[in-house]
């Protein structure tokens, strides 16, 4: 019997962030001089419903995954970790992730050479900067895609592709892009990213049995994966309660592996409640995004978290978001789809959604039930054939 995927109506939602293709907002993200703007540009002051106030969110105690259990091979460890990992996706899509095996030192020098790039000249750091619809590069705020409801940060975004004749892509763009003086930062990001992607494709395989599917069912589906790295760095700000640093949104990737810096600042939405997840040295925060949400028919949870800025000092973070080859088609395997279980989610490739989020969408909690809307209405153009 042909089951028919089922999308429930998005939610009418009357914040639609259409990327308008207005001109860039005039505001100039310059942190160094920001930082001790009190009066904060009107395009980075956020509405009284979602500006996070003056007030401390409560701690969220994020589910703890330990690797090496899951790596033991004793069976009652590893039954244990699929059950914790199944329980919090199926809840709100974020756990820890400890004894990782990823080199302390790495993590370490990815944060604190950030601060190389992120306080040169605005002028210098342009020389990476990401043109409209592209998702590398160098970003201040956003000016020149949004209006209004501006993130208080900068970021550098850069493609990560696991296909082994480009596993030097990241090296060379900071090389090419920077100078000669970067090749070391080049180096040093493509040995994170190579960190991430092994750690990640052993996270997808604990997220198959979590899910009872087939060990290797997810590893082989983004083995060739085609991912993005991102340096999010957040100036501090002298008026912190009315302005983000990254609005509430929902992850439209796969998978997103997050190393906070010491400083406190990402929060998820859960219960009805903006809950703080607060640095855990030497752990990671990972979470379902909105492409593995669809890949597992809607099982496992895409959740909505944003982050805050202070007004003392800068705060940096690093996400790996993994996202699966461009020829992949995004669809639940079989064992989850019956009839008690519709597909939710047409199938699509990772490029439509992409695009979709980058020239006329702004990722917020419902992004996927609208590119699913979307995506019909342009089926001739993003066929999953294409
Ligand atoms: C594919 C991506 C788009 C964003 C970066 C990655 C995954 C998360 C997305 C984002 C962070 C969600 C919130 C809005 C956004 C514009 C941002 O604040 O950076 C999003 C990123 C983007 O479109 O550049
Ligand atoms: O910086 C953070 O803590 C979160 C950033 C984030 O959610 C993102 O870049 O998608
Ligand atoms: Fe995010």
């Amino acid at each position: 019997m042909a089951i028919e995927c089922m999308i429930p109506t998005p939610t009418p939602n009357h914040e639609r962030q259409e990327i308008e293709n207005k001109p860039a907002a005039a505001v100039v993200f310059d942190s160094p001089v920001l930082r001790h703007e009190s009066n904060i540009p009107t395009e980075f002051l956020w509405p009284d419903h979602e500006k996070p106030g003056p007030y401390a969110a409560r701690e969220f105690q994020v589910p703890v995954i330990d690797m090496a259990a899951f790596r033991s091979g004793d069976p009652v460890a590893v039954a244990e970790t699929c059950k914790l990992v199944d329980e919090a996706c199926k809840k709100h899509g974020f756990f820890l992730v400890v004894n990782h095996g990823v080199d302390t030192e790495l993590l370490s020098d990815g944060v604190r050479e950030m601060d190389r790039y992120f306080e040169l000249p605005l002028s210098f750091k342009e020389k990476a900067l990401r043109k409209l619809g592209e998702h590398c590069g160098y970003a201040s705020s956003f000016t020149g895609r949004f209006n209004a409801k501006l993130p208080w940060k900068e970021t550098l975004s850069f493609r990560f592709s696991a296909e082994k004749e480009c596993s030097h892509v990241v090296g060379e763009y900071f090389e090419k892009t920077l100078g000669q003086e970067f090749a070391d930062l080049g180096e040093l990001y493509q040995k994170y990213c190579n960190a991430m992607n092994t750690l990640a494709l052993e996270i997808t395989e604990l997220l198959g049995m979590g899910l009872g599917v087939d060990r290797k069912h997810f590893s082989e589906f983004y083995q060739e994966n085609d991912s993005v790295l991102r340096l999010n760095y957040y100036p501090p700000c002298q008026k912190p309660e009315l302005t983000l640093g990254t609005g509430p949104h929902c992850d439209p990737t796969s998978l997103t592996i997050l190393h906070q810096d010491s400083v406190s600042g990402l929060q998820v939405f859960v219960d009805n409640e903006w809950r703080a997840v607060n640095p855990t040295p030497n752990a990671f925060v990972v979470n379902i995004g909105d492409t593995f949400m669809a890949l597992s028919n809607g099982l496992y949870k895409s959740c909505m978290h944003r982050a805050v800025v202070n007004n003392e000092i800068p705060r940096k973070s690093i996400a790996f978001f993994l996202c699966p080859h461009k020829d992949k088609v995004v669809t639940p395997p079989p064992e989850l789809v019956d009839a008690t279980h519709p597909k939710l989610y047409p199938d699509f490739k990772w490029p439509a959604l992409l695009e979709y989020t980058q020239l006329h969408y702004r990722s917020d909690t419902d992004t996927l039930l609208n590119f699913a809307t979307w995506l019909q209405q342009n089926q001739t153009l993003h066929a999953t054939q294409a």
